[in-house]
């Protein structure tokens, strides 16, 4: 093991344990994550690491194991594919989740055991506007089918990921049979004996490579009548149409995935800052003290700038993702049993989450990327390949800043309620008190009051503050005559910028309420100055919030920073063991700066000798063209 890395794991101040028990949800699921990574797939004698032909393999085992949770199903694939997107990701997380949350029991029954599939939502000429979906189905008694038909080249589905050709049952979003619904249908196809489809590949991409997006075009394609998913909507023989309590019930595969979305934010940020603060700890360069010996990288504050925010905010989305996903099955739980009075909540809660965490999460990776210098540019790192599987979450599942402006409406709809005088609850409760001006900004003292509780207070009021003012612009814009909707258009800066804010202090207060909850004391002292240094990070980048909130003066700027370095110097001697309390391993990781031996060096050279490139001494290029030429001249 790499001296530095040894000597960075001694006199450790937490139960580095516990706190991956914590990251767990307990000791059990840390019990159960390990035996799924050491048992069922790293000891599995039919276990061949990653490669494609393992992904049968991989479907079958997790069948054999009856594996379905989609926590457990990720833990099982993330040591399968390592930090790389396998091609049924979609089946999983979009596929199955619309049949079992989309088909009634008959409909379950008769697909769910049996089909690998894909979602077909988005068309060449929307992917944000599902209002716009241009895809027909129209309903034809005499046969009881549906006639499937993309009437545009702007219709046409594009983006499906995981198409096979060899077969397409897949989940359409279709223009509906009544203006405003949509409706939700499942193919069937079996090509190639489906005539009037046209399907292909889009082409190469940024990345996302093990997945096949493609296109499919429809002619006048026949599907049976129960081929639309039934439990909330259905067509009766007779064609006649009986609506679903709410149309965004077809939206919820959608909720599920941008919940799923927040903890894996948090899980990709906590591989790059493990495989970052890891190299930082035994990469050597320049000097700090002429004469003297090359410090550890880890050693320079501004290093320490760069990763310990990351650091603190890869636990913040971890808890975050927690708290989403226990949200997500209690309100679903909840709309199962047709209660759906928490679905705007449930919908702006995952809407903004799902965008903050991805916008935060895409920057902090090539943050981790570009502190290690040209090894992290090396593919070598994983990091190139982590940051190009992950950007797209900014885009899919719901365009970021779309989903910030749908977390936007909630909060002005919120905020119109506290003016008519109603009393709100739930995660914009704090809103209450900007009607009754308790949110006048405390007389803060001259020193920084860094009590944790006053942190997540200020933070409220910063939100409100902010929610605020984008209301009084869309009032603003109508006032100068403004029809509702270009008042809304722009005051858009605003509105993202509450959203935005909004997001900030929930995933805040919920750092703060998990470490709250944390009883040994070492653990819980190392999680609060990570919850601190996230909560005064946040106030370095946003001071002038802050100040247009009232709750901090100009005279206490200076000392934000001074506490941040405080904050920096106290979490470095932890840095290395709070990355190993990840509990990413190696294989997971493929990454030869991440590797928890630090024994970067001579894996480095290993890996590249590994190259094709370096099979022969001298590569065969220079016999076959370079050695010609030169016999020419
Ligand atoms: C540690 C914790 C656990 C970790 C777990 C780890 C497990 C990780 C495993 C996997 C996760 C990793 C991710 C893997 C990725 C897989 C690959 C993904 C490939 C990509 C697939 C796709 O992209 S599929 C297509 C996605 N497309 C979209 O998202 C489309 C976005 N557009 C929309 O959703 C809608 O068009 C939009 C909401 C923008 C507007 O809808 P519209 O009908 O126009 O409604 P609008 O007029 O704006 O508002 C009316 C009204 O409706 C309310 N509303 C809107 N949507 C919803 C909803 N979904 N639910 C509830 N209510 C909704 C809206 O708020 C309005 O309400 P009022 O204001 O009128 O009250
Ligand atoms: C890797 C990847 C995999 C995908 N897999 C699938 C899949 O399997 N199945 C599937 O159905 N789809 C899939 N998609 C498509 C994806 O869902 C869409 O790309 C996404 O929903 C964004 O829609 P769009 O592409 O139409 O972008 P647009 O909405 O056209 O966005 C372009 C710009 O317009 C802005 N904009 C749009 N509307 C508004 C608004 N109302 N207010 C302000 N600004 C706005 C956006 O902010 C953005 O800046 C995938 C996409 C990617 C990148």
């Amino acid at each position: 093991m790499n001296p530095d890395i040894l000597r960075e794991r001694q006199n450790a101040t937490f139960d580095i344990e516990k706190l991956t028990n914590i990251l767990d949800g307990g000791a059990e699921r840390t019990n159960r994550r390990r035996e799924i990574r050491e048992v069922l797939v790293l000891n599995d004698p039919d276990f061949d690491y990653g490669t494609p032909t393992s992904l049968p393999t991989m479907i079958l085992k997790l069948r054999e194991y009856g594996i379905s949770d989609p926590v457990e199903i990720n833990w099982y694939k993330s040591m399968y594919w390592g930090t790389g997107r396998e091609a049924l990701g979609l089946h999983y997380v979009m596929f199955l989740p619309t049949l079992y949350t989309q088909c009634d029991s008959e409909q379950f029954n008769k697909w769910v055991p049996l089909i690998i599939g894909t979602y077909a939502q988005t068309e060449m000429g929307h992917g944000t506007h599902l209002r716009g979906l241009e895809t027909t189905a129209t309903f034809d008694p005499a046969t009881q089918e549906f006639v499937m038909h993309s009437p545009t080249v702007t219709s046409i589905k594009w983006w499906p990921g995981g198409r096979n050709p060899l077969f397409l049952p897949l989940i359409f979003l279709s223009i509906p049979l009544s203006a405003s619904l949509f409706d939700l249908f499942l193919s069937g196809f079996a090509l190639p004996t489906c005539s009037g489809i046209v399907i292909g590949d889009i082409g190469p991409k940024f990345g996302f490579d093990a997945v096949d997006n493609g296109y499919l075009k429809l002619e006048h394609v026949r599907i049976p009548r129960e081929n639309m998913l039934m439990k909330y909507a259905q067509v009766k023989p007779d064609g006649s149409y009986v609506k679903p309590l709410s149309s965004k019930l077809t939206y919820g595969t959608m909720v599920f995935i941008r919940s799923l979305i927040v903890g894996n934010a948090g899980i990709v940020l906590s591989q790059c800052c493990t495989i970052a603060i890891r190299y930082s700890a035994v990469r050597h360069q320049s000097e700090i003290r002429a004469g003297e010996a090359e410090p550890q990288i880890l050693d320079y504050q501004t290093q320490q700038h760069k990763l310990f925010p990351l650091l603190a905010t890869a636990y913040a989305f971890l808890f975050a993702g927690q708290y989403m996903i226990d949200t997500y099955n209690r309100i679903s739980g909840d709309i199962n049993q047709g209660d759906l009075s928490e679905m705007p909540e449930l919908h702006a809660l995952s809407a903004g989450l799902k965008a903050f965490t991805t916008w935060t999460a895409n920057t902090g990776i090539e943050v981790c990327r570009m502190s290690c210098g040209g090894h992290g540019y090396s593919r070598s790192s994983a990091l190139p390949d982590i940051y190009v599987e992950f950007t797209p979450s900014c885009t899919y599942e719901g365009e970021n800043t779309v989903m910030m402006l749908q977390t936007a409406r909630f909060l002005m709809k919120s905020y119109r309620q506290v003016q008519a005088g109603q009393q709100l609850s739930g995660a914009v409760s704090y809103l209450n008190k900007v009607h009754h001006r308790v949110m006048a900004p405390q007389a803060v003292s001259s020193q920084l009051d860094l009590n944790l509780n006053t942190l997540v207070d200020l933070y409220e009021i910063r939100a409100a503050m902010l929610v605020e003012l984008a209301a009084q612009s869309i009032q603003q814009e109508s006032a100068r005559g403004k029809c509702q909707e270009d008042s809304w258009n722009n005051s858009t800066i605003d509105l993202v910028r509450a959203s935005d804010a909004h997001c900030h202090y929930m995933v805040l207060k919920m750092f703060r309420d998990k470490v709250d909850q944390i009883e040994d004391p070492g653990v819980h002292s190392v999680m609060s100055t990570l919850a601190h240094l996230y909560a005064i990070h946040g106030m370095g980048n946003f001071t002038g919030d802050f100040l247009q909130a009232g709750v901090l003066t100009g005279a206490q700027v200076p000392s934000v920073s001074k506490c941040l370095k405080g904050l920096l110097a106290e979490v470095r001697p932890s840095a290395v063991l709070l990355v190993d309390a990840f509990d990413h391993h190696d294989k997971m990781l493929n990454s030869v700066l991440g590797r928890h031996d630090g024994n970067v060096y001579e894996a480095m050279f290993e890996w590249a000798r590994s190259s094709p490139l370096n099979r022969t001494e001298v590569h065969e290029s220079f016999h076959k063209h370079l050695k010609p030429l030169q016999a020419k001249l």
